[in-house]
């Protein structure tokens, strides 16, 4: 699991994460909600180790991320961010097979071939894999940086909007996978997402931030209430039920 604990963040004077308490759960999928500005991306990059962690502590599986070697904390979790500013002038498996580096410092073996083209196939991305980054769509590109986190094979992914220029069926595919990888594998996810019918139709667990704040944490059916998600995001929300899980509808609703 990973345990945050008084976790606080500044940028200059301004407060962006105040006083985080929270455990996120192995072997299930959990869903980083809450409005633009939230402080997701922040959190997800301190638990990435992508920013220096000013108070608090946070704990991956047992240890403590301020003191756990880069080396050996690319093995235990792969972090997709936002803004990926990669070479386009690299083909797709070259990317791809950036997620071996934790395991093979650049002499590649045959587990890594494997992994590449695994994650090249579950991804989409076998017919593109020689093309340039810079020849292929936004969604593609997107799928590509996917599929090198998840090469790296790691017990806990952080992916932040990875659905950003996905189409519905490849959403779709990648909430599934990871999922199933989740919970099938016992590792841990931990996804940013802005639509909530991500979270209500594939999330075990939901934490929902607010002005830095945690607003709420619990499953899936205990946070995405109308009375919770309406508060969230300012707005009046309708949550009904669909094939056993919530669906929010935000239009209609008063
Ligand atoms: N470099 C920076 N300098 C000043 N403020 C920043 C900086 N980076 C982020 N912030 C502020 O920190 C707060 C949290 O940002 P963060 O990106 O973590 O939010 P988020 O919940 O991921 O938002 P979004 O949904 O819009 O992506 C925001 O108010 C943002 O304006």
């Amino acid at each position: 699991m990973i345990e945050i604990e008084a976790l606080s963040h500044s940028i200059g004077a301004t407060p962006i994460l105040r006083d985080l308490t929270l455990t996120l759960p192995r072997g299930g999928m959990t869903a980083l909600i809450g409005p633009n500005g939230a402080g997701k991306s922040t959190l997800l990059r301190l638990i990435g180790r992508l920013e220096p962690l000013q108070r608090g502590r946070i704990g991956i599986d047992g240890c403590d991320i301020a003191r756990t070697p880069t080396a050996e904390l690319a093995r235990r979790m792969a972090i997709l961010g936002q803004q990926t500013a990669i070479s386009s002038r690299l083909r797709v498996r070259e990317l791809v097979a950036f997620g071996r580096w934790p395991h093979c410092h650049g002499r590649p073996g045959q587990r890594d071939h494997a992994a590449v083209a695994a994650a090249l196939e579950a991804f989409d991305l076998a017919p593109l894999a020689d093309r340039f980054l810079d020849e292929l769509s936004g969604g593609q590109v997107q799928r590509a940086h996917i599929a090198m986190t998840v090469a790296q094979d790691t017990d806990w992914l952080l992916l932040d909007e990875p659905l950003n220029n996905l189409d519905m069926a490849h959403a779709r595919s990648l909430m599934a996978r990871v999922a199933a990888l989740a919970r099938t594998q016992g590792r841990g996810a931990v996804i940013v997402l802005h639509d909530v019918n991500h979270a209500a139709a594939w999330a075990d667990h939901v934490v929902a931030l607010k002005q830095g704040r945690l607003h709420a944490q619990g499953p899936v059916d205990a946070v995405l209430s109308e009375p919770l998600l309406s508060s969230l995001y300012d707005m009046p929300l309708a949550v009904t039920r669909h094939d056993g899980r919530p669906l929010v509808l935000h239009h209609g609703a008063r």
